[in-house]
């Protein structure tokens, strides 16, 4: 029951969201499209389920054409930012609506059951008899998401369901989505800006750039293989370093290093095919940085904007000449802001872009490759 959309363009006025998207969504997976906001994400998906139509192009459920197909004759679900429940019906009764209103003229008691049911899994059946009004932000998404999944949808599009939820519910309902979705026969499409809750919830994820998908991978490989660099720029909490480098080989020897600046050079090792002389785009990711003393072999020293700790690790946020980049420590630190900082950094976990295409064009040993 997978989607695929061929060719798919949109424009608002002179404004061009989508440039012929072509993409293809497994069946049962948990597909997030990833994007900053006002990518294009909402257009995506409102395309995908037929809520609004392509300028060109096509959609086809497991094989079949839906193109012109009204969303109400679909097998989808809805879920959105805002949680939409009726206000004067109770959670019981907004879980019932969807199946009262059918075509498939469901039973009371089969009514009851799916309720119960849907309830129980999102963890809702203590407040069935409440108003929204009466429920916490989350119940009052899980009933929204509850409606959405009581008809039982091939398909259900989430549209930044947890936008609105402070970090604890985020976090919840990031595990619950986890598990509930592994178990479902559902196909799940979800769009989202925050690459943290992709990272944490889907099989798959395609990043939208420009107006098309220009990566799509399992969850693992674009995280461990970015093929570009507003990808890598991207997807991480916190994202990915980049800093530009030289490649530089002295005339005496054969040793070859990244000339970050005059005082700093990080032996490239393992990077035969890069050429002496060429600039790169250096990419190595937070948590593979390593407090270190000043003038280590290896090692970069940014100056400390400040930290962040969430309970045992810390962030520390850094400027490195004129960039922002980030080093994650597995304990709480305590640190002067304005502190010049050293880090080691691992060669083996590098990757290389090209600053003008931005495709990546090298990785060390240690990076994860997939075939
Ligand atoms: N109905 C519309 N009329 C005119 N412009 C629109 C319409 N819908 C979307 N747009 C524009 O299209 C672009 C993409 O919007 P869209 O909502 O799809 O992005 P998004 O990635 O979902 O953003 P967000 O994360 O903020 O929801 C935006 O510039 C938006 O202003």
């Amino acid at each position: 029951m997978g989607i695929r959309v061929e060719n798919l363009h949109k424009s608002f006025g002179t404004e061009q969201v989508l440039d012929g998207i072509t993409l293809d969504i497994p069946d049962r997976s948990f597909f997030s499209v990833v994007a900053p906001t006002g990518a294009g994400k909402t257009t995506l998906l409102r395309i995908m389920a037929g809520i609004e139509s392509a300028d060109a192009g096509t959609v086809h459920y497991d094989g079949e054409e839906m193109t012109d197909v009204a969303v109400q004759d679909r097998s989808v679900g809805m879920v959105y930012q805002e949680f939409i429940n009726y206000p004067s019906l109770t959670v019981r009764e907004n879980l019932a609506s969807p199946l009262q209103v059918s075509d498939e003229n469901y039973s009371a008691e089969e009514i009851e059951r799916r309720v119960q049911e849907t309830a129980e899994m999102l963890k809702i059946d203590h407040i069935l008899n409440n108003l929204p009004e009466e429920v916490s932000g989350g119940e009052a998404q899980r009933t929204a998401i509850s409606r959405a999944l009581i008809k039982e949808p091939d398909y259900l599009f989430m549209d930044e369901p947890l936008a609105n939820l402070d970090y604890k519910l985020r976090e919840q309902l990031r595990s619950d989505f986890e598990r509930l979705f592994s178990e479902e026969d559902t196909t799940v499409i979800y769009a989202t800006p925050q690459a943290g809750d992709a990272l944490a919830m889907s099989t798959h994820i395609g990043f939208l750039h420009d107006g098309n998908i220009i990566q799509k991978a399992l969850r693992d490989e674009i995280y461990y293989r970015p093929r570009y660099l507003p990808v890598a720029e991207y997807l991480g909490e916190p994202p990915m370093n980049i800093v530009p480098v030289t490649l530089v080989q002295e005339p005496t020897s054969t040793d070859r290093y990244f000339e970050v600046d005059d005082d700093t050079r990080i032996p490239a090792t393992g990077f035969d095919a890069l050429s002496p002389g060429e600039t790169y785009h250096l990419g190595f990711r937070p948590q593979d940085m390593t407090l270190t003393e000043n003038g280590a072999e290896a090692s970069i020293t940014p100056t400390l904007s400040f930290v962040e700790t969430v309970g045992s690790t810390s962030t520390l946020h850094m400027d490195f000449q004129g960039r922002e980049i980030y080093a994650l420590h597995p304990n709480p630190l305590h640190l002067e802001t304005g502190a010049s900082i050293s880090f080691a950094l691992d060669p083996k976990k590098f990757y290389v872009y090209d600053p003008e295409a931005g495709d990546l064009i090298a990785a060390g040993d240690k990076i994860p490759s997939f075939s």
